[in-house]
């Protein structure tokens, strides 16, 4: 069976998954694995059709200190012990800029293009480009496609799309994008079937990861984001700190004599969960630590939730619901229920048996905003518009001799 190669590289984490290509032209899920706590504690998991598991290993941090080291890794498995041999490859890239409102075919010029925004996510873009450039080099047919973080906000109206700046500034592109657009794009076309009800309401849904942001939907279209320009701002992440004065930039550079790269590694790097515990970016290490700097962090990242709630709630005007995802959003009871405490005066009452068995509702019955946890596939998404691309791309005499 023809597979498609789906990679997704998020900050903490590389992410990937093979799908076969049945006659229908449908997609079958072969293969799911991550590399995930790079920097903390590396493992590489992968599992096979029915969840069977596939490998399971762990690798100490100088090993696979940073994304790359993880993609190597992850990669070398995949091409020598699995011999992988996919017809297209789909790519995660973070930042599409402000012409990229669906995803492309990838083509050296397109390369180019998207290498201007690596200063605008410095955590992602490099390593969302490194292999589309190195498959580009050693197999120039093989058929790539770019999906983008950043597309599934670009229907904005213009106020939520503007800062208060110069005019001209917007105009160059200067402008608040939204990221983790895959996994709110796969939640909104889960929503009918999870939750018929309110799927064509108004739904906060909040991606918690090692990245984190949360996105205000209406009838499943993205209308607020609590992340901008990059995906710096809004909630406090694993080593970036979510909304800043843009005077503590000044001061870093004015009084603490920081350059601008400095700036960037600080803001990227340093801050967030990691900065203010002074113990781990990762969530599961500061719920279980007993440092008291630990459970402050853990303390501001549920806040910071609850504020950006009642924002996005004024930008819908009113809730009809309230979703979790991603890493911290699917796995932390804990998390999830301080958070729900947060919302309680939106009409939020949670079932804490419900959220202790991950539930796909897990509020009560008489709470007026229910409450769902939609495991995301970013990676389903991407070899969906895969195939679309690879489909449209072929004549329709190719098109009739299936994808081969
Ligand atoms: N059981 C858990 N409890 C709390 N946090 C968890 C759990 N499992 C994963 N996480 C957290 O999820 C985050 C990673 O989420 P993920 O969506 O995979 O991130 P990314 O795609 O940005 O790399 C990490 O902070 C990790 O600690
Ligand atoms: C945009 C972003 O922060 O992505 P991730 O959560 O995968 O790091
Ligand atoms: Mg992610």
């Amino acid at each position: 069976m023809d597979t498609i190669l789906v990679v997704n590289a998020g900050s903490s984490s590389v992410k990937f998954q093979i799908f076969g290509i049945d006659g229908d032209g449908g997609l079958r899920r072969q293969i799911k694995g991550q590399m995930d706590g790079i920097g903390s504690r590396p493992r590489l998991r992968a599992s096979g059709l029915n969840g069977d598991p596939l490998a399971d290993r762990a690798y100490p941090i100088e090993t696979v200190a940073d994304v790359p080291a993880a993609m190597a890794v992850a990669g070398a498995w995949l091409r020598d012990e699995l011999n992988v041999n996919p017809i297209a490859v789909g790519h995660r890239v973070v930042h599409g800029g402000p012409d990229h409102t669906r995803p492309v075919l990838i083509d050296h010029a397109i390369v180019a293009r998207l290498e201007r925004f690596v200063s605008l996510a410095p955590l992602h873009q490099p390593h969302n480009l490194a292999p589309i450039r190195t498959l580009l080099g050693k197999f120039p047919t093989l058929p790539q496609v770019a999906c983008f973080d950043t597309a599934f906000h670009r229907d904005h109206d213009a106020l939520a799309d503007h800062y208060a700046i110069p005019y001209q500034l917007h105009t160059e592109g200067v402008r608040r994008y939204g990221f983790h657009g895959l996994s709110y794009e796969y939640i909104a076309k889960s929503l009918p079937q999870v939750a018929p009800d309110i799927a064509g309401g108004r739904v906060i849904v909040a991606h918690l990861g090692s990245g984190a942001s949360m996105c205000a939907m209406r009838g499943g279209k993205s209308v607020e984001s609590t992340m901008g320009f990059t995906a710096l701002d809004g909630l406090a992440m694993g080593t970036r700190p979510g909304q800043l004065d843009p005077g503590v930039v000044l001061y870093l550079i004015a009084e603490k004599g920081m350059s601008a790269s400095n700036v960037q590694n600080f803001l990227y790097r340093d801050c967030g969960l990691k900065g203010l515990s002074g113990v781990s970016n990762d969530m599961r290490e500061l719920e279980t630590s007993a440092d008291p700097r630990a459970a402050f962090a853990v303390d501001y990242f549920v806040y910071r939730v609850g504020l950006n709630a009642g924002m996005l709630a004024a930008a819908l005007q009113g809730l009809d619901a309230f979703v979790f995802t991603a890493g911290i959003g699917e796995n932390s009871v804990s998390i999830r229920a301080r958070i729900a405490e947060k919302l309680a005066w939106l009409g939020v009452a949670l079932d804490q048996a419900e959220n202790a068995r991950h539930a796909t509702k897990i509020s009560r019955s008489d709470s007026r905003i229910p409450v769902y946890v939609v495991p995301t596939d970013e990676e389903l998404m991407i070899a969906q518009h895969t195939l679309a691309l690879l489909m449209n791309s072929q004549s329709p005499n190719q098109k009739r001799v299936r994808v081969s």
